[in-house]
């Protein structure tokens, strides 16, 4: 959508170079704009920088413009009630909505910048280079979208228009964007906007016209799921009508055998055409698959996360170590030269004397900083070995874990955390320490918890590592089946996230090579990173705690309409319904011809050049009886709702 010309407004920061005056754009006093991002169907999305941002790892926005016209501020009101709303939504899998206002002709929305883009583009990239993706990719971004969509479920909010392209990517974790606001302000219903964009992810039970509900967002994960397992829709059909009638009437899509059938399950799952047996978000993540998954990806999560905290840690005492090794060294030289003075008075005997004393104190010097390096060195290599944990470890982690967050958020541990609970297994929450380049033994006495053990004690597992550190750990049997696959020269782990700590490092390695190289390398993505991670797993945590079956989300969300059998009479009753509507908006005339040019197209009685129009052309046939082709969308639903009924009166 064409920007109209701005006029340039006061406050507005200039480009040093005055012989190249450029102003740059500044929204309400605070949002410069930086690049474009691109255009949808409501409007045009721009990188900003927010010169008034609480810190620094917030100063870059995406700020959406949507032009209202001549609407009138009231008309904009239930998009500034919704974006109120969408304001309190704070989840790691939701993009951070911070701001709305009326700027000129545009409603503007400020939300968080997600450097990935939309999982719509990234599909197609992959698409476009023959690459598929791995099962525990697909597996951990469903698990991320499936704990955003409980979380809106659980605060009675539907997002109503899930789809790839309203998925967006931020340091490889994926979460839910563009809520319903552009379409409330474009006055477009949820079925309208198949006309705008596409059907592909929309419910059997809303197309049937039967209401919006939880589930139907359910189903949208679903095409999501199946799209970033083949790259491809759902349902798939040559016009918009055939699309509609794949998803309420035809079969599920084939599952593909590069992927796992425990993940073919969670499929059939959560895209059960009747919404009453689809699985909701929560009960889709206490799926037996899912929630093992889930469980791993936790504990892999956490490792790194605390693997990293420590190396930072690490780095930062060696950064003061260097520093305080400059400063003696620098002292020490200021030294030599008064000594330098004091020397040439001294006779050769003192000379010599002195001498052989400055030498006892150099080494004495050298030894001290080798053990201190060496100390570095151990708590490094600790770190490292901190990911390669055995089930037993994970124990420790999430003591550790909720050890660390309770410290650093000032938040109690989890529910059911490992500090928490009653031990049932040997209690190993005590930190051993190690003699400097001794071994590493656990003793009976260490068997006891100590809940006052320093952070900076160090366990070293007993694996013969790289560091040369013994370990007696037993190699667990492998659980995933891995299978190269030459045409793709990668590893698949076709079961997800392997349960081997050294293949679910080379599993994760290979998402490294892929996304975090775009993830942008510096404090600021790292800071996001490592408290979305952090919050990520606190959520993880929480559903797998969730020990109760009760439905919850799909009772509990604000209108979710009781759904009714869809009966010849309920049926009779909305076709009557619609043919009013249509013919209240439209006209009565104009309500007969698009009935009739609608009718002729979708279902001609005999093959035509118009039964082979695509629905671009259709637009523009419509165009030539009303001035707005979105107002004949009813029409299409009445016309589809009368060939369902036609096609059950003759069964
Ligand atoms: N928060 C964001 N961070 C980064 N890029 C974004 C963000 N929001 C939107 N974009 C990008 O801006 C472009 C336009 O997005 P927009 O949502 O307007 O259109 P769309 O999703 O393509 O279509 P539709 O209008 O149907 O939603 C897309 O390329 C999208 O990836």
């Amino acid at each position: 959508m064409p920007l109209p010309k701005r006029i340039p407004r006061s406050g507005s920061a200039k480009s040093k170079d005055a012989s190249s005056v450029v102003t740059q754009r500044i929204l309400a006093n605070r949002y410069a704009v930086e690049k474009k991002l691109g255009s949808g169907n409501f409007g045009t999305v721009w990188m900003v920088k927010d010169s008034k941002a609480k810190d620094e790892k917030e100063k870059k926005k995406a700020l959406k413009e949507i032009p209202v016209g001549d609407m009138q501020p009231d008309e904009t009101l239930e998009a500034s009630h919704e974006a109120k709303l969408l304001r309190n939504l704070d989840h790691p899998g939701i993009v951070k909505f911070y701001d709305s206002f009326i700027d000129g002709e545009f409603f503007c929305i400020v939300t968080e910048f997600c450097d990935g883009g939309d999982l719509g583009s990234k599909i197609v990239e992959y698409r476009e280079r023959s690459q598929h993706l791995q099962e525990g990719q697909v597996l951990e971004w469903l698990i991320q979208l499936l704990l955003a969509v409980q979380y809106i479920h659980d605060r009675r909010v539907l997002h109503r228009d899930l789809k790839s392209n309203n998925i967006f990517l931020r340091n490889n974790m994926v979460k839910l964007g563009d809520f319903g606001i552009s379409r409330i302000l474009m006055g477009t219903s949820d079925m309208a906007s198949t006309f705008v964009g596409t059907p592909y992810y929309m419910s059997p039970e809303v197309l049937k016209h039967e209401g919006y509900n939880s589930k139907s967002d359910v189903w949208s994960i679903g095409c999501i799921l199946y799209e970033l397992v083949t790259l491809d829709h759902a349902f798939q059909g040559q016009s918009l009508m055939g699309i509609m009638y794949k998803i309420v009437e035809g079969d599920l899509p084939p599952w593909p055998e590069e992927y796992s059938n425990d993940l073919g399950s969670v499929f059939t799952r959560i895209c059960e055409k009747d919404p009453a047996k689809r699985a909701s978000a929560s009960e889709a993540l206490k799926l037996p698959y899912i929630s093992k998954q889930m469980e791993m990806l936790k504990n892999t999560m956490m490792g790194k996360h605390i693997a990293k905290a420590q190396r930072d840690t690490v780095n930062r005492e060696s950064k003061q170590l260097a520093t305080a090794l400059k400063e003696n060294q620098r002292i020490e030289e200021i030294r030599r030269e008064s000594e330098e003075q004091k020397w040439k008075n001294l006779s050769p005997r003192e000379r010599m004397r002195l001498r052989k004393q400055m030498e006892a104190d150099m080494k004495a010097k050298r030894i001290e900083v080798e053990m201190q390096q060496q100390f570095l060195a151990n708590k490094a290599s600790y770190s490292e070995n901190k990911q390669h944990q055995n089930p037993f470890e994970t124990q420790l982690l999430n003591a550790h874990w909720a050890k660390s967050r309770s410290k650093s958020t000032g938040a109690p541990p989890a529910k059911g955390s490992a500090s928490n609970r009653q031990h049932s297994q040997p209690d190993i929450s005590r930190p051993m320490t190690a003699p400097l380049g001794g071994s590493y033994e656990r003793h009976a006495a260490d068997e006891e918890s100590d809940e006052d053990s320093s952070d900076d004690d160090v366990i070293i597992p007993h694996r013969h590592t790289m560091h040369g550190y013994r370990d007696d750990r037993p190699i667990t049997p492998m659980q995933n089946t891995m299978i190269y696959n030459p045409d793709r020269s990668s590893l698949d782990f076709k079961d997800g996230i392997p349960e081997t700590p050294d293949l679910a490092e080379t599993y994760y390695s290979q998402f490294e090579d892929d996304f975090e190289a775009e993830a942008e390398d510096d404090g600021e993505a790292t800071l996001v990173a490592a408290e979305e991670t952090e919050d990520l797993i606190h959520y993880m945590q929480t559903a797998l705690n969730q020990a109760d079956t009760t439905l919850r989300s799909s009772t509990m969300v604000a209108d979710d309409s009781t759904l009714d059998a869809f009966g010849p009479s309920v049926r009779d009753i909305r076709i009557k319904n619609l043919r009013a509507e249509a013919g209240r908006k439209l006209g009565a005339s104009q309500f007969e011809q698009v009935y009739q040019y609608l009718k002729r197209v979708r279902f001609p009685s005999v093959p035509s050049a118009a039964s082979t129009l695509n629905e671009g052309e259709i637009m523009r046939g419509l165009r030539q009886i009303v001035n707005n082709p979105n107002d004949c969308f009813i029409v299409d639903q009445l016309l589809f709702l009368e060939a369902q009924a036609d096609m059950s009166n003759k069964l």
